[in-house]
């Protein structure tokens, strides 16, 4: 990360977040997955990078992120000295508050800026998310009655769903489920490098090998799941499998170990949240022209699943 000190306002002025927050977020994702020369043959790996464009990419795609989180930084740092009170302090302005506090082990400009950008690289995983469940929703159209049957019997007339709604809801938490058993997000977990040897189904590891978890093939091992490829939301209903990396055969959408994914005790109700309202508040068709059948379950490469086309549906009010 750049140690240079923040700029004083007016600072980066051609970047405008509105515009370049949505096309950066895909950079960035796209970037944290692609191959690098560098990485596997250093001699001569780096000009092989700038040959081919990627260097310049990522210097780019780092220099728009940068100027992004400074501008955020500057804008907290500025609005925070105009109001007194903490009241409406968000996440920035947290992090913000732990600047040279001794006890705090990540208190520089830098480390909050990190941070930042691990934030910012998650967010986008619970609208992808959201996108993956109604796209397997709308293709099979009973669990949508049934999700929806539940969600309505449990708001009754209320108009929306609070998060204390949320444990009562099982066959939604299924679904919820089943979208992250179908399409985990970031299928291919943290790279881990091993520490001592050990034998894999006759195959010699030595210590110090990288090896990559594949979520999405463990997710639909036919050892493990019943007509795995098939959206069926009751396989969870009777199942004690949850979604937090216990069953490191069979489930691990947030990873698992030390590096499980930090989002994993907030995103399941973000998420949540989102898709019981959407699905509460409207009942979903597809456009005309549009079957089922020619829904996307392609993906864009980067570190996040998403859907290759986007999903479009039409949001009929339901009360
Ligand atoms: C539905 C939402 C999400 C899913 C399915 C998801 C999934 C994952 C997975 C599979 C990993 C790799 C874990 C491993 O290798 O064991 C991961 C890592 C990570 N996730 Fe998430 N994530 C989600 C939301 C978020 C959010 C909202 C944030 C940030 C606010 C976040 C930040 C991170 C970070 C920083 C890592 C790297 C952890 C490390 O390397 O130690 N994730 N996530």
């Amino acid at each position: 990360s750049s140690s240079q000190p923040l700029q004083q306002p007016p600072y980066n002025e051609h970047i405008s977040i509105g515009s370049r927050y949505y096309s950066l977020l895909r950079d960035v994702e796209v970037m944290f997955t692609s191959m690098f020369y560098t990485d596997y043959v250093p001699l001569f790996g780096g000009f092989l990078d700038k040959l081919n464009g990627q260097s310049s990419m990522l210097e780019r795609t780092f220099k728009d992120l940068n100027a992004v989180i400074e501008k955020i930084i500057n804008d907290h740092l500025y609005k925070s000295n105009l109001l007194e009170s903490a009241q409406n302090d968000d996440t920035v302005d947290v992090l913000l508050g732990l600047l040279n506090d001794s006890t705090f082990p990540f208190n520089t400009m830098n480390h909050i800026k990190a941070i930042m950008m691990n934030l910012f690289v998650g967010a986008n995983t619970i609208s992808a998310a959201v996108i993956w469940a109604l796209a397997e929703l709308i293709k099979n159209p009973i669990p949508m009655k049934k999700v929806q049957e539940e969600i309505r019997s449990v708001a009754q007339n209320k108009g929306y769903i609070l998060e204390g709604d949320l444990s009562k809801l099982k066959y939604f938490k299924a679904v919820v489920k089943e979208t992250f058993r179908l399409h985990p997000l970031a299928p291919i977990l943290v790279p881990r490098e091993t520490l001592q040897k050990c034998n894999m189904q006759g195959y010699d590891i030595l210590p110090k090998t990288i090896v990559i978890i594949n979520a999405w093939a463990i997710q639909r091992d036919p050892e493990y799941w019943k007509d795995p490829e098939v959206f069926m939301p009751e396989r969870f209903m009777e199942s004690s499998v949850e979604l937090k990396g216990h069953d490191v055969m069979s489930m691990i959408p947030f990873g698992g170990g030390r590096r499980v994914c930090p989002g994993y005790t907030f995103s399941p109700v973000s998420l949540e949240l989102v898709l019981a309202n959407l699905l509460y508040s409207f009942n979903w068709e597809l456009p005309d022209g549009l079957s089922k059948e020619e829904i996307d379950s392609n993906v864009l490469p980067g570190i996040i699943m998403h859907n290759e086309k986007q999903l479009c549906l039409i949001a009929k009010k339901s009360f």
